[in-house]
């Protein structure tokens, strides 16, 4: 397994429309994308774009995610943490199945099989207490004019 991209960072909100704010007036943020649903994850999600090293909005996003009615992993999540908090990292990989196998090689529980994730490409989770405490989620590297 070779590190790659980290792509970004999941924050877990009570509400989208209030960390919009904090990223917008207190972060500086110049970029933050329009929600949307994403119900096959049962979540609400925005992301808020970072600057690349070239300073151009090309860098690592913060995902913002609000549970949907019916989350529950998501909801004890804030149940824990009520005002919200760090939720996952995500890192890009070229190939979805094959990183997938690798992990499992490992003896890491990967949370169930790859599925479409918020920039349209196949995503895996891996459990966080198999990955030093952190909840860590692995992307296929989205495709030239693929993706968003
Ligand atoms: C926006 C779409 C998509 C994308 O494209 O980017 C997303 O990012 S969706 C993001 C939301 N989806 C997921 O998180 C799916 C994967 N997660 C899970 O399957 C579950 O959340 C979980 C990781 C298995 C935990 O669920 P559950 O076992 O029901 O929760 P518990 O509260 O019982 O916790 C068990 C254990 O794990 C620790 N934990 C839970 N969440 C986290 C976390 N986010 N980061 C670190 N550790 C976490 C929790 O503290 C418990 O630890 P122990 O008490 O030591 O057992
Ligand atoms: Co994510």
């Amino acid at each position: 397994m070779k590190l790659g991209r980290l792509n970004h960072i999941g924050v877990a909100t009570p509400s989208i429309a209030d960390s919009i704010v904090f990223y917008r007036d207190v972060m500086g943020a110049t970029k933050i994308h329009q929600p949307f649903d994403l119900p096959e994850q049962g979540v609400k999600v925005c992301f808020v774009d970072t600057p690349g090293a070239d300073g151009a909005l090309n860098g690592t996003q913060i995902e913002l995610i609000e549970p949907l009615p019916g989350n529950a992993s998501i909801a004890s999540f804030l149940e824990k943490n009520p005002s919200g908090g760090q939720h996952h990292v995500c890192y890009e990989v070229p190939d979805i199945h094959v990183a997938k196998a690798e992990f499992e090689a490992l003896g890491k529980r990967v949370l169930g099989e790859p599925r479409i994730g918020a920039h349209g490409t196949l995503i895996f989770f891996v459990h966080p207490r198999d990955m030093g405490g952190v909840l860590t989620e692995i992307m296929e590297t989205p495709k030239p004019g693929e993706g968003h």
